[in-house]
């Protein structure tokens, strides 16, 4: 099963490993037109209605590969509307070619004779609401016919997630529909067909610029869309909560505060003027403070619990009733990794252990990325939280999902990176689930400090990463 949005992440994912829209598309044509030859002779008369966006394109492509039958293309809507340019490509391939290939601008003036089979490639994974004109007119008139109705990836009309239709859609006999089976066509009673086009596996098995589409912002959003995080840090080591904060603030949260020790408080005041401090006494976290964090934490989306901490026994003891009593969303990192499978919590937890920690944590790893994630989803499934175990290909896993992120390199291994990861880890949650924060987050530090390895060569500081973060998190950056 696979969404519309994921179907779209992995679309761009293939496209950022080589395999080109338009090859898929040419795939996803000919498996229409494969589909059309299981359901009629050679000779026999094919309508193909088509719209303005890629489902169109895929049925433009079948028309290519069904010379032998008497095929004609109607366009719904005027050529210079066509959205992409791989699907204007085989339309004028069709005009090109002297194909029955006619712009049909309104619905009234569609003829669709009495064919034995109907291409139904109007909308696919694109529609949102009720059917517009003149595809809702074209569905009623498909509807009409006493023709096979094959349809394009989704019956037009019809929501590929949810199955449901917002008004008129088409009533498929057939629907082939690609890479992978939609949640909302189990629901319709249709014959499906999934095809494969040719996406690699490591499409969907590695992050890639396809992950960043989930973190399209609305236009209109205002502030607190984005998300308050709480960090949750410093001790023995002062500069850690603020790498965390600040990195928070870059990854997109609108207001990131740091609940640390005075003594910590003190030493980063001046750090900068994006920091709200919440002191509290003392130079580490003990638990007499547990009761005041879990309130502040209560006012804020995620929390970043670990950063700088330190290992003192009552500072993981207090961090370990934090987490009992805590029933949010946090990222967990560094020292108070390992207070995590003591813990009976209802808090939805998204660990970023480095392999050591992991260890620390009970979960075993391997040298070997393959065999490491399997082990990791096993742990995950175990633990029941979200894991990102960090290494040269690091680990996403919360044991239904796995994914493996290949962004970053060996510089990378400077002091404080973890901490901009964890950071990061935060402001995401705050907009998306955990996995896929998660899956997000590695794939965002790991560019971010690509680009600054690039740039400056090795001798990264964790502060280089902060500062590209944001152009890290951006799907059209190249
Ligand atoms: N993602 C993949 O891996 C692949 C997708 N393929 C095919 O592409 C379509 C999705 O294409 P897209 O251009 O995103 O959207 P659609 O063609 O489904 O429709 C968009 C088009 O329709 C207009 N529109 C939207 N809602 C309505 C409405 N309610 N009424 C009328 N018109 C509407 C919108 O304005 C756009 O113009 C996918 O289904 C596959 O068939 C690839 O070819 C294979 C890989
Ligand atoms: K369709």
């Amino acid at each position: 099963m696979i969404t519309s949005d994921r179907m779209a992440a992995v679309d761009r994912n293939a496209e950022a490993l080589c395999v080109p829209r338009k090859q898929l598309m040419e795939s996803s044509g000919n498996a229409v037109a494969r589909a059309v030859r299981r359901l009629a002779d050679a000779g026999a008369s094919v309508v193909v209605v088509a719209g303005r966006g890629n489902n169109g394109g895929d049925a433009f492509v079948a028309a290519r590969f069904l010379d032998d039958y008497d095929v004609s293309v109607r366009l719904l809507g005027r050529p210079e509307s066509i959205t992409t340019d791989i699907a204007r490509e085989n339309w004028e391939a069709l005009r090109a070619g002297e194909y029955d290939a006619e712009a049909v601008t309104d619905a009234t003036g569609l003829d669709l004779g009495d064919p034995d089979v109907v291409v139904d490639g109007m909308l696919g994974t694109g529609v949102t609401g009720a059917l517009r004109e003149p595809e809702a007119t074209a569905a009623a008139a498909i509807n009409g016919l006493d023709a096979s109705v094959l349809s394009v990836d989704v019956p037009s009309g019809i929501d590929a997630d949810t199955g449901e239709s917002a008004g008129v859609a088409v009533e498929a006999d057939r629907v082939v529909t690609f890479h992978d089976e939609k949640p909302g066509l189990s629901a319709l009673d249709v014959d499906v067909t999934v095809a494969d086009i040719g996406i690699p596996d490591a499409a969907e098995l590695f992050t890639g610029p396809g992950d960043l589409l989930a973190l399209g912002r609305p236009s209109q959003s205002h502030k607190g869309d984005f998300g308050e995080v709480l960090v949750v840090g410093g001790g023995p080591y002062t500069g850690a909560p603020a790498l965390a904060a600040q990195s928070a603030l870059r990854a997109g949260a609108d207001l990131v505060r740091i609940a640390c020790p005075g003594s910590v408080a003190r030493e980063i005041q001046g750090y900068s003027e994006n920091l709200i401090l919440r002191p509290y006494d003392g130079d580490h976290l003990a638990s007499e403070h547990v009761g005041d964090v879990l309130s502040l934490a209560a006012d804020h989306d995620v929390v970043v619990l670990g950063p700088g901490l330190g290992s003192r026994d009552e500072t993981l003891a207090a961090a370990g009733e934090f987490l009992d009593r805590y029933d949010g969303t946090a990222v967990v990192d560094a020292d108070a990794l390992q207070v995590v499978p003591e813990v009976d919590t209802e808090a939805t937890l998204l660990c970023t252990p480095h392999q050591g920690e992991l260890r620390k944590m009970g979960g075993e790893t391997d040298e070997d990325w393959r065999t490491r994630a399997e082990l990791v989803a096993d742990f995950a499934a175990d633990l029941g939280h979200v894991l990102l175990v960090k290494g040269a290909y690091d680990v996403i896993a919360d044991g239904e999902e796995t994914r493996v992120n290949r962004t970053g390199n060996p510089g990378m291994t400077v002091g404080g990176t973890g901490d901009v990861l964890a950071g990061a880890a935060g402001a995401l949650a705050c907009v998306l689930p955990p996995f896929q924060a998660a899956a997000v987050a590695a794939y965002a530090n790991g560019r971010a400090g690509d680009a600054a390895v690039e740039e400056n060569g090795y001798g990264l500081l964790a502060t280089d990463l902060i500062d590209r973060l944001p152009a890290a998190l951006r799907s059209d950056t190249r």
